[in-house]
């Protein structure tokens, strides 16, 4: 079982930038050792302020962007280019104002008509075909994935009480009559979350900080799931913090 930490910022802006100077810290101590990144984003307001921080921070030209793999915990099921997809959002945010290898950028399908099933296969595909050795449940070992979380403490697309909770055979399932906007979306599942080796939750506000508290203090949530291999980081501000167990 990982170490889990959790790290309190000010405020919401003063998270974002410390979020964006661990991230590019820990893809330049990733890649001093010679390895091809592999990243999971995620989407949503907070993690879109981080990406732009990243963006804007001096310190990104200390890493080889093409030499970085990105992944996505979830996506919206929208038409290619939708302003609501995360990869959108993600690419408007930090992608497309680094050098990143086209090729090592892997958006979750969008929506062409084949369905979020046929979707979520796909991608799930993919992530097999990018496996090395000794990497388990259908993805490459991961070198960290942020997360948001949900008033309701979901994580990527998983929802308290959503049967995708308990699928363990795929690494990315459907999942319809979402409770958050838009309804169809594409998951990872928990034990392709728990494949990092640093597992990442960035949290801001008040209205997240009864999800928080929960999860950390083992309640029946989905946040209250995922871990790192070797870390989990709750990377919050005081809003977000207030009902910490023990605080
Ligand atoms: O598709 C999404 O919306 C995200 O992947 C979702 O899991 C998000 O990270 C949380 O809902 C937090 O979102 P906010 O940061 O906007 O509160």
């Amino acid at each position: 079982m990982s170490a889990v930490s959790v790290l309190v910022n000010r405020d919401a802006e003063g998270l974002a930038h410390a979020v964006a100077a661990r991230f590019i810290t820990r893809l330049v101590d990733v890649q001093s050792t010679g390895k091809v990144a592999q990243v999971v984003l995620t989407g949503g307001r907070v993690a879109a302020v981080v990406y732009r921080a990243v963006a804007e921070s001096p310190a990104r030209h200390a890493i080889d962007w093409r030499r970085v793999e990105f992944w996505w915990g979830d996506e919206r099921f929208l038409p290619d280019g939708d302003p609501e997809r995360n990869e959108t959002q993600n690419r408007e945010a930090l992608l497309s104002h680094v050098d990143v290898d086209p090729a090592r950028v892997h958006p979750i399908p969008a929506d062409s008509g084949q369905g979020a099933e046929a979707a979520a296969t796909a991608y799930a595909a993919e992530l097999k075909a990018a496996m090395g050795s000794g990497d388990q449940d259908g993805v490459p070992t991961f070198d960290v994935l942020m997360l948001g979380v949900g008033p309701d403490g979901h994580v990527a697309s998983l929802f308290p009480g959503f049967a995708q909770l308990k699928v363990t055979d795929v690494a990315a399932v459907a999942v319809h009559d979402s409770p958050k906007p838009p309804p169809t979306r594409v998951s990872l599942t928990l034990p392709a979350l728990d494949r990092a080796r640093e597992v990442w939750f960035v949290v801001s506000g008040e209205d997240k900080a009864h999800a928080v508290g929960q999860a950390l203090s083992g309640g029946d949530v989905p946040a209250a799931q995922p871990k790192g291999l070797d870390r989990t980081l709750w990377l919050v501000d005081e809003a977000a913090a207030q009902e910490l167990p023990g605080s």
